[in-house]
């Protein structure tokens, strides 16, 4: 928690006004009191009205001048928590961005939702209250013990039979409610996940019949995160109960005992009335305390799971000094590449070797689960090589910056990813300033004109969140229209065209090699149509290069190729 505090620099003036308005509040609550007992032992002892009233219009001048204060410590105190908790989202949005895929996956996208949204919240609230009841409680708890010992020595001895269970109380809430706290929030990722992957599965989940199998889930983990909940909820209405009995047993304690001074005339009834509101600001202000208490350590949990984020370091970093290219053409090289998943027992790639060149087609093609796309992640950096490396004309991606390098891809994932906006803007996600004909140029190479113009608003045309509104080919050959408006040297299509009918492919295939003739292309696909013309063929068997080639070469030599272009042939006669 305590690392959270440097985050409040920015906000230093504010939180000294909280200060200052808070010992301001303070000061005339105190001596309310010390007002009330002269009206009691001094006014209403002699009689003498104009005093009564006198005294009684300060007590108001003071009670409103202290409500005021409070009034501005809260406006305060929302100030900065509210600034606390925007400053932070920011702070994480930012840096997950910066994260390679390695640490997203690591946290989970659940997890990453709900340390932005739910954690900062917790954060932010105990940021809030601790401001109020943090100056508050301990400027009351000096201020009350010292005016009380003031007022009678004796007497204040009360508190000191009080204290030691109150801390008590408080020391065995705490221990207790510490796991409950971090049991909570696990479970609110728990909830985030299943919701999640519902609401994104959720054709699946109809089409299975898997609803009631679903809520049965969500029903589990939400009474699961109520349970806990409830734990909770009992420790604190069980503490406030206790705390509230030993206030009131105090306060008989001290009637009882200032009542006996009375009578031996050691103390004044004003100064009996007076300790008695000392005592029970300083009893206030331990039950303050106590709150607070309870409450850093749930926010001790939430602000060890936001700093759990913001202390990954990104495992992909920019090089201290780039690396300029000699000449900018989009020559790809693999030189001995390995590569692991974190955790992974076996590299998914062993010694990976090849040259994709400026102006052709370098196809790669594999069953499912060689490593194809992994492979092509590599390029981007999604991920760093374990062993070996990749030159981009010449030089290491690693010398290079992630935004040059990536200025150089037109990257065309699997599952094609679109944005809710219009079809215009979804294609100048790459080049915000790609004017109309450059648009509508890319649709036309990427087979989509025909379906934009049918839509009365053509490219103005709204898609729904993640292009919900448009077929599977429609999104995909949208992503490859978005990747070539930013005419990229090197275009990388992951298995991009597998949504594509075998007419639409091929004629997307053509168009691209005259549009994109000077680039590098790099094709990732399961069909042997689809990579037939490519100029260079990679064929990848669980991780490692088992032949390179064209179609022909490798008709003729290759057998794991034979195999594959055998069992579409059959796949299709049989279809
Ligand atoms: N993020 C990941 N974390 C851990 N392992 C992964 C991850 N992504 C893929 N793998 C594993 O790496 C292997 C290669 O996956 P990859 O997606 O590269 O295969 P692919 O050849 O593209 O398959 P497909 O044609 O089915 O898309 C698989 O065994 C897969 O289980």
């Amino acid at each position: 928690m305590l690392d959270m505090i440097k985050h409040l620099k920015p906000y230093k003036a504010q939180l000294f006004l909280v200060v200052i308005f808070s010992l301001a509040a303070i000061l005339f609550e105190l001596y309310l009191p010390t007002l009330m007992a002269d009206i009691v032992d001094v006014g209403i002892v002699n009689q003498d009205v104009s005093f009564i009233l006198q005294t009684g219009g300060w007590m108001l001048l003071f009670s409103l001048l202290a409500i005021l204060l409070s009034v501005g410590v809260s406006y305060f105190a929302s100030k900065v928590s509210f600034g606390f908790g925007r400053d932070m989202r920011k702070k994480l949005f930012v840096h997950v961005e910066n994260f390679s895929l390695q640490e997203y996956e690591k946290f989970g996208s659940a997890s990453l939702i709900t340390r932005t949204t739910n954690d900062v919240k917790v954060v932010q609230d105990v940021i809030n209250m601790m401001q109020r009841m943090m100056t508050r409680a301990p400027l009351m708890l000096i201020g009350g013990v010292f005016l009380a010992v003031s007022r009678d020595r004796y007497l204040s001895l009360v508190f000191l039979a009080a204290l030691p269970i109150l801390a008590l109380i408080i020391f065995i809430v705490a221990r207790k409610a510490i796991p409950y706290f971090s049991a909570l929030q696990k479970k609110t990722d728990r909830l985030t996940l299943i919701l999640r992957e519902v609401l994104t599965g959720i054709r699946v989940v109809r089409a299975f019949n898997r609803v009631e199998f679903e809520k049965d889930r969500f029903n589990v983990a939400n009474e699961d995160f109520r349970d806990t909940g409830i734990k909770i909820g009992k420790l604190m209405a069980l503490m406030f109960p206790i705390m509230l009995i030993i206030m009131n047993f105090t306060n008989i304690a001290i009637v009882w005992f200032g009542a006996m001074r009375i009578d031996q005339g050691d103390m004044q009834v004003g100064n009996l009335l007076a300790f008695i509101q000392y005592a029970s600001m300083i009893l206030m202000s331990l039950i303050m305390l106590s709150m607070a208490f309870i409450m850093i350590p749930r926010a001790q949990v939430s602000a060890k799971r936001l700093n759990e984020v913001l202390l990954t370091k990104s495992t992909i970093k920019d090089p201290d000094q780039e690396v300029q290219t000699k000449q900018s053409e989009g020559f790809v090289e693999f030189k001995d590449v390995t590569f692991r998943y974190e955790g992974a027992e076996r590299p998914v790639l062993e010694g990976v070797s090849f040259t994709a060149k400026p102006g052709e087609t370098t196809a790669i093609i594999g069953s499912t689960g060689s490593g194809k796309s992994t492979l092509l992640q590599l390029i981007p950096r999604f991920y760093d090589v374990e062993s070996g490396d990749i030159l981009i004309d010449g030089v290491n991606i690693r010398n290079i910056k992630q935004s040059t390098l990536r200025d150089k891809l037109g990257y065309v994932p699997q599952k094609a990813n679109l944005f809710s906006g219009t079809i215009a803007e979804n294609l100048r996600y790459g080049k915000e300033d790609a004017t109309e004909a450059e648009i509508h140029a890319a649709l036309e190479t990427a087979q989509a004109s025909d379906f934009v113009q049918k839509r009365d608003e053509g490219i103005q045309s709204k898609l729904e969140q993640v292009g919900s509104n448009l077929s599977g080919g429609q999104k995909q050959r949208l992503s490859i229209a978005r990747a070539l408006v930013r005419k990229p040297e090197i275009y990388l299509f992951d298995d991009s065209f597998s949504a594509l009918d075998y007419k639409t492919d091929s004629k997307l295939r053509q168009a691209l090699k005259t549009e994109t003739s000077h680039a590098t292309i790099i094709i990732v696909a399961q069909r042997v149509n689809t990579v037939k013309a490519a100029e260079k063929i990679i064929v990848l068997n669980e991780g490692k290069i088992a032949g390179v080639g064209t179609h022909q070469e490798l008709l003729a030599e290759n057998t794991i190729y034979q195999e594959i272009v055998a069992s579409q042939e059959n796949g299709e006669a049989s279809a």
